[in-house]
């Protein structure tokens, strides 16, 4: 219902959180939803259509209040069945400001019919963002780099035009940030858990209620679909909720001693750390990191991947205003020369690192010198054992889930399918037929699957695996080609057509190496022990999977899986309440989960003596 009283109204949007004031002014995502009510019974639709209107705080005036809250109802149309429809608006805050598109919106006026806000625009569509805000944020602000002498362009996977250009953190930039992070520890690591649950609680409310906003920017920096990003904002979401709770949980031992005397241990923090991510969950693997870095009272330093660097700023500024003190999370960007200015930084603690096994060597090599803690999310081989008495429709299922998530760019994709031979005709047939209809196209629209890979360096990359997998033998069953969608803004995009490639060997080259593109590798086995044999032959162990409907014959090969993250009759699916990492050499160290906490904090043992010192002097 239209409020009257414009202060009240204001107050009224801010308690229900659909507005907040931003530093300076005041910005609003309007959005709008089509409410249709039928026999008592309504069901709400979103349209798709934001945009945003952004004005000063001395703008605040009546008139202007009045206009804002007649936007929250507006065009009631009754039906001659009774039922009716509603088109509404509902306003939500952006901080998102530097986005061109945006700002073209400016214009709009709020009070506007509804008709005109559903001819609107989406507020983000491929090939019209540009970013021109720095990406760069210490101190509880984005910081413009003064002296930069070369920038590196930032391209949108749909389109391949070029996004922003990223201005890079040297031995300055990082000295400064981890100075911020310094500081900031110093008032963090000595509050409660309960204090610093609340503020992280409050983050997770920022996100949900920016749950699109941020989801659209992911897709347009990263070329995943829209559906997925909305799912790692999500998981982003509920990794802060997650560890918010586990902050006051932490808590030491105490041990009796002889004579009354007694001994106690304590959770403590390790101080500054720093998250280097990479460019597959840009949004998610930030929370990742940050959320059991900070609930166990560290502050963080990170830095995103240089190829997306766009939204881990966003979580930065959403911890700052959430309350997080200045400092406690900061972003630096760069490539390999700022991760090793962070790796070496004499006052870092510890080094979270996901990415390559080449890049997560040198990450342990360096952080050795320092005798630094370091936790590895590193790359993976994984195999995907469908058994003949697997239910068929599940286990196709769980190999697209497990091979074409973000275009097949996921660390702990199944990408060795091992199907028992009895089955393999009919997996194969229903596998590619599912295959060939995945939607590829705009990762910005509802109905698109599959949007683009990262990057073009990269996609010639996964199409030269698809090459020689075809020259050493492997059978091309769908897919594996460059695709160009028809809409012409997104013929400059990198897609290509997701591939199943049967007659697999294990000694082949798609077999052996990660290809981190949508390449899933079918090679068939008769017997468990044969299975197990060839899935656990490879230097990672990252992930595996198993589909049978024998409930021993699951517990006892996945007993002898030699993998971090294994998964009975389903796959990549990763709740933030349960530990996410690899064996051998797909990493060290555990994201998510209660044991994080141990790769967060140092204990302290306390010895306390109630009697006199026993002396052998
Ligand atoms: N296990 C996991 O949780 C997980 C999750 C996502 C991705 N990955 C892996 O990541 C890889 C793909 O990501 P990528 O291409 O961004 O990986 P990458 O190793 O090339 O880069 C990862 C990050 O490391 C930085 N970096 C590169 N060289 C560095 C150096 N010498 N010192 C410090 N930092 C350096 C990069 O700038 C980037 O931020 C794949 O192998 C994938 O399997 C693993
Ligand atoms: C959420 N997923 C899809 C399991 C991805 C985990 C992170 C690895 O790249």
């Amino acid at each position: 219902m239209p409020v009257e009283d414009p202060e009240e109204s204001f107050n009224e949007l801010q308690r229900s959180g659909h507005l907040e004031e931003v530093r300076g002014g005041l910005e609003f995502l309007v959005k709008a939803e089509q409410v249709e009510e039928h026999a008592g019974q309504e069901t709400i639709q979103d349209s798709g259509i934001t945009d945003s209107v952004d004005f000063r705080m001395d703008e605040r005036d009546s008139q202007l209040w009045s206009s804002v809250t007649q936007g929250l109802h507006v065009n009631n149309s009754g039906h001659p069945d009774g039922s009716y429809t509603t088109e509404r608006t509902l306003l939500s805050v952006s901080t998102v400001r530097s986005v061109t598109v945006r700002k073209m919106l400016q214009r709009l006026v709020l009070a506007r019919p509804a008709a005109l806000l559903f001819a609107a625009l989406r507020c983000a569509s491929s090939g019209t963002v540009d970013v021109k805000v720095p990406l760069n944020f210490w101190c509880g602000d984005r910081v413009k780099i003064s002296d930069v002498s070369t920038t590196e362009p930032v391209y949108e996977p749909a389109t391949g035009r070029v996004l922003c250009e990223l201005e890079p953190c040297g031995s300055v930039e990082v000295n400064q940030a981890v100075q911020a992070a310094q500081s900031a520890y110093q008032a963090w690591s000595r509050m409660s858990g309960m204090e610093r649950a609340h503020i992280m609680i409050e983050a997770a409310r920022i996100i949900e209620n920016r749950r699109e906003d941020i989801a659209e920017i992911e897709v347009v920096n990263n070329g995943k679909s829209i559906t997925e990003a909305r799912m790692d904002v999500d998981s982003a979401r509920l990794c802060i909720e997650y560890y918010a709770g586990v902050a006051s949980t932490l808590a030491g031992q105490h041990v009796q001693l002889p004579g009354g005397s007694f001994a106690y241990t304590r959770r403590e923090p390790l101080g500054v750390c720093v998250g280097i991510g990479a460019w597959n969950y840009p949004f998610q693997i930030a929370a990742w990191k940050s959320a059991p870095a900070l609930a166990c009272g560290n502050s963080m330093v990170f830095k995103p991947s240089p190829v997306t660097p766009v939204t881990a700023v966003l979580l930065a500024e959403i911890y700052a205003k959430a309350g997080a003190p200045e400092g406690l999370f900061n972003i630096v960007q760069g490539g390999q020369e700022t991760g090793n200015l962070l790796c070496h930084h004499p006052d870092v603690a510890k080094v979270s690192f996901t990415g390559s096994v080449p890049t997560g060597k040198k990450i342990m090599e360096m952080c050795s010198k320092g005798v630094k803690h370091v936790t590895l999310e590193l790359g993976g081989k994984s195999p995907l054992l469908i058994f003949e008495d697997s239910d068929l429709e599940n286990a196709v299922k769980g190999a697209l889930m497990a091979n074409f998530l973000s275009q097949g760019q996921v660390c702990s994709n199944g990408t060795r399918v091992f199907v028992q031979r009895q089955m393999l005709p009919e997996f194969l047939e229903e596998v590619v037929r599912r295959t060939k209809d995945i939607e590829i196209g705009d990762p910005l629209l509802e109905s698109t699957r599959m949007g683009a890979l990262v990057s073009r360096p990269h996609l010639d990359r996964v199409l030269g695996y698809v090459d020689q997998a075809r020259k050493e033998g492997a059978k091309v069953l769908c897919g594996g080609e460059p695709f160009v969608p028809l809409d012409p803004k997104l013929r400059g995009g990198y897609y290509m057509t997701p591939c199943v490639l049967g007659n697999c060997t294990d000694n082949m080259t798609c077999v052996k190496e990660e290809i981190f593109g949508p390449v899933m590798s079918v090679l068939s086995f008769e017997t468990e022990e044969e299975a197990l044999l060839r899935a656990n032959d490879s230097a990672l162990g990252l992930a595996a999977g198993v589909f049978t409907s024998d409930v021993k014959r699951a517990h006892r090969v996945v007993e002898q899986l030699k993998a971090g993250s294994c998964f009975i009759n389903n796959y990549n699916i990763t709740p933030v309440e349960v530990p996410f990492g690899g064996f051998k050499m797909s990493g060290i160290g555990r994201e998510n989960g209660q044991v994080t906490v141990e790769h967060y904090t140092q204990m302290k043992t306390v010895f306390v003596e109630m009697g006199d010192v026993d002396s052998l002097f």
